[in-house]
């Protein structure tokens, strides 16, 4: 268990940037999630922590100790990589003993190392399967046992880089469950990599959004995805994406050019007449109505007419249009909303996310909320 300290790291390879003067502060115990497309740098990230690849620039610190020039073997840290390795002569038993007996983290019985095994194959649903051969198993399983591998061990940190990739949709949303009751069985610090965004909402303490190389925001699940700095962070959390828009303020409301998407904005924010923003506003967080049914005191009402309706399971989505723009609304799909209907979209106005539009992609751009400035913002939750 340690206290992970990245500081200005830097990697580039010849003239393509790995990760950019990357500074993260982790803490003793903590589920870090690093969340970013694909090429953002997150195994470039998780390699330049367990000493892969040397890096230009920067320092690691592991329980307060520089680990930037120690050899790999030397870190105590434990890595998974997506392309999961093991003996294919060993049994899965076997596979999973064989960190142990290593001796650089100490000497186990076989007792004890037995007893590790059971904990960790039981936690990944891979108990049943300790004596078949790799060749004998399933992706999903052989991924699980890779993963066992890994967490069997004791280390400082343990680095996982898409652990769950390779599983199908309903053994993912199990294992995340599985994944965050060992953490905290284990408690060990971990750094966790993926592009999957509900994976990080589901399991970290704290998420790192990173694109090309630099950090874009840090903070909790709820903070990432309340107040999202950029529409860039907005746009990665979400399926479907969030809706957004350019506005200009007129008489103290924003209002999107061609269509009838006007939402008032509290004088908090800032913006002055003729002023221009960005505004987004996230498909599960509109309620559609038929026109004409009352409305929430102090809501946001946009009226428009519905284009398309889709059933995606339990919910539908609906592609509303107001007034010449689309919204796309996710709706729990108990009233039934026909296509061409006249409908009303309602949202509190605390849930449309306003943001400045002067190019402000890659940096905080988040001014609040329609209803006002958001407070964590304005107190660091971001950068
Ligand atoms: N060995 C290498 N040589 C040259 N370029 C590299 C090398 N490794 C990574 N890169 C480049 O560095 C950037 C970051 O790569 P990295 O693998 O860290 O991204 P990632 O976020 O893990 O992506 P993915 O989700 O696709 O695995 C990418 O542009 C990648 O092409």
């Amino acid at each position: 268990m340690a206290r992970l300290q990245l500081d200005g790291l830097t990697k580039h390879y010849g003239k393509t940037v790995g990760i950019d003067d990357l500074s993260l502060d982790i803490e003793d115990g903590e589920f870090f999630v690093i969340l970013g497309p694909s090429g953002a740098g997150k195994t470039t990230t998780l390699k330049s922590i367990a000493g892969l690849v040397d890096v230009d620039h920067g320092s690691v610190h592991i329980g307060d100790v520089d680990m930037t020039l120690v050899e790999p073997y030397h870190r105590n840290v434990a890595m998974a990589f997506e392309s999961y390795a093991l003996y294919p002569q060993k049994t899965v038993a076997e596979n999973l003993a064989s960190p142990l007996r290593s001796g650089r983290t100490g000497r186990y019985t076989a007792a004890e190392q037995q007893q590790r095994i059971d904990q960790v194959t039981t936690a990944l649903g891979i108990n049943q399967l300790q004596g078949r051969f790799p060749r004998e198993l399933s992706n999903g399983q052989r991924q699980r046992t890779a993963l066992g591998r890994v967490l069997v061990r004791p280390a400082d940190v343990y680095l996982l880089d898409e652990p769950l990739s390779h599983l199908d949709a309903k053994l993912r949303a199990e294992m995340r469950v599985e994944l965050k009751q060992l953490g905290s069985m284990t408690s060990t610090t971990t750094v966790y990599v993926t592009h999957d965004y509900q994976e990080a909402l589901a399991l970290a303490d704290r998420i790192a959004v990173i694109k090309e190389g630099r950090l874009i925001q840090l903070g909790t699940p709820e903070q990432i995805w309340r107040q999202p700095a950029n529409i860039f962070v907005a746009r990665s959390l979400g399926q479907p994406e969030i809706n957004h828009y350019d506005a200009e303020l007129v008489d103290g409301r924003l209002v999107v050019a061609g269509s009838e998407i006007v939402v008032p904005v509290d004088p908090s924010l800032g913006l002055t007449t003729g002023s221009v923003a960005r505004l987004g506003i996230r498909p599960c967080d509109v309620t559609v109505r038929s026109s004409g049914e009352a409305t929430p005191d102090g809501a946001v009402v946009l009226s428009g007419r519905v284009v398309l309706a889709e059933r995606l399971g339990r919910q539908i989505e609906l592609t509303v249009d107001i007034g010449g723009s689309w919204l796309i609304a996710l709706t729990g799909g108990a009233g039934v909303v026909d296509e061409g209907a006249e409908v009303t979209v309602t949202l509190p106005a605390t849930d449309v996310h306003v943001f400045s539009a002067d190019g402000a992609v890659d940096e905080a751009a988040r001014l609040g909320s329609a209803a006002g400035v958001d407070q964590q913002s304005r107190s660091g939750g971001q950068r």
